[in-house]
């Protein structure tokens, strides 16, 4: 999860609130002070900080809460909000009007732009739109074979060659032969390094002019934290910057000051990139970014990504139903586990659910590929009645299905302890909270 760390702090202050038994001035100073910490610590901006929580404060201390909301609740969102506002406040999506729609990708090298580049992509085919992009960096003649290899297993067609030394004719030519195939969305990813910066710059003006793009995206490394606040102004100066991406917010410590300060320049922030994967990019919504960052949960979020899933048919109805019941054999939670490994860890999707928070062990629902690819083998070597019963595997079927399986007896109880762990998880969940959950999803009917 992106700024877990900062969430962590931020939910642990809280909490601490949560947990007061009466709420005066002291009780809100205190926390307070704690999201200050946390900010801090986030490398946000102090400025930035200290206005934040005088409002907070204020606000806390002056307004009293409305009718049916208590004290503590009613702290929790104006934290919420300033949060919020502090983030830009409402989502503003990217836009695709035309047909095709022209982007233009520009950042200094390293922040993550060609590997954003791919997965905005891949982000704008899964909603149905036909994309090409455009490589026409011309000073790493590797970023054109990072886009084939990461692009060309979904069938999105990269243009560019990486012999040709003109970047603009590149990027003109590229756009040409896209329009005339007639694709939905034009990406065109340019150069992220130069001899100098007056001529990164020079050389984008000139694209820019050439392809005259619908959007300029700015990609911000979020690692630099509160440093990108400067950058974002550079190239905001330099080109008509219409949104930025800030990446690497996964484990970033110092994320929440490159979001602050992105969000402080005026700038929409649109996407968010949240790993190495090519579908590690978030459309950027601060409201739902701070929930879940608060550890509120995030039913639209929760949403969002099941009905992506059930899209791309690894998660059926019945699977949901299995799922939140907790009653799933080993090939159920076969199935879970390459769909949640598809969409990203299984704990950052029940993040999401409203009350669970932080409290999920992680080797419960983590598994690798490799992995993976182990327990198909051993599964395998399972009867039927095995994999949908597994509570009859005793020893000596286990010792049956290790040589069948040409792996050890260790390597079969590994696969049954994780089963054993994650049937036992599900079953630990707040069932009235899961009963919630499955009442929005329509599946009301199958009584938890
Ligand atoms: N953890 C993490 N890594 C990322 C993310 N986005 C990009 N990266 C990594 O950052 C490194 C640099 O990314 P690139 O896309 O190659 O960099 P670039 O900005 O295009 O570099 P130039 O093409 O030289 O301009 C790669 O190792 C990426 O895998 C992200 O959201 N999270």
């Amino acid at each position: 999860m992106a700024l877990e760390k900062l969430g962590k702090a931020l939910n642990s202050a809280l909490k601490k609130l949560a947990r007061s038994r009466t709420v005066d001035e002291a009780t809100i100073k205190e926390v307070v002070r704690d999201i200050q910490r946390a900010l801090i610590q986030a490398d946000v901006n102090v400025r930035l900080v200290l206005q934040l929580t005088k409002t907070i404060e204020k606000r806390a201390l002056e307004e009293e809460p409305p009718a049916g909301v208590s004290k503590k609740e009613h702290i929790i969102q104006i934290v919420y909000e300033e949060l919020t506002k502090f983030l830009g406040k409402e989502a503003k999506p990217l836009e695709i009007k035309e047909k095709p729609t022209v982007l233009l990708t520009v950042g200094i090298q390293g922040s993550g732009k060609t590997t954003s580049v791919a997965k905005l992509a891949r982000h704008l085919q899964k909603r149905g739109y036909k994309v090409g992009v455009v490589c026409s960096d011309t000073w790493r003649p590797g970023a054109y074979y990072q886009l084939k290899q990461l692009l060309e297993p979904y069938g999105i067609e990269v243009a560019g060659d990486p012999e040709e030394k003109d970047a603009v004719k590149l990027a003109r030519e590229g756009v040409k032969y896209f329009r005339e195939k007639g694709v939905d969305v034009i990406i065109v990813d340019s150069a992220g390094r130069h001899k100098e910066e007056k001529g990164l710059i020079e050389e984008m003006r000139q694209i820019s002019e050439a392809i005259k793009p619908h959007e300029v995206i700015l990609v911000i490394d979020g690692t630099i934290g509160q440093q990108a606040y400067n950058q974002a102004l550079a190239f905001k100066e330099a080109t008509p910057i219409g949104s930025i991406i800030v990446t690497k917010l996964d484990g970033s410590a110092k994320g929440g000051g490159a979001l602050s300060a992105v969000a402080a320049t005026g700038a929409p922030i649109k996407f968010i990139g949240v790993g190495e994967r090519i579908d590690d990019l978030e459309a950027f919504d601060p409201k739902r970014f701070v929930s879940r960052l608060l550890g509120m949960g995030d039913i639209e979020g929760l949403l969002e990504k099941l009905e992506e899933l059930q899209k791309q048919q690894e998660f059926k109805e019945e699977d949901l139903e299995k799922f939140l019941k907790g009653k799933f054999n080993l090939k159920d939670m076969y199935a879970q586990l390459e769909a949640m490994q598809k969409m990203g860890p299984l704990k950052q999707i029940l993040q999401m659910i409203p009350g669970l928070g932080y409290s999920l062990p992680d080797d419960a629902v983590k598994v690798g590929e490799e992995k993976l690819k182990r327990y198909r083998v051993i599964m395998d070597s399972m009867t039927e009645e095995e994999l949908e019963h597994p509570e009859i595997i005793n020893y000596s079927r286990i010792k049956r299905i290790a040589r069948g399986s040409g792996t050890s007896t260790a390597e079969v109880r590994e696969l049954l302890n994780q089963y054993n762990q994650m049937k036992k998880m599900f079953k630990s969940m707040d069932k009235r909270k899961l009963a919630k959950m499955a009442k929005k999803f329509n599946f009301g009917g199958f009584g938890i």
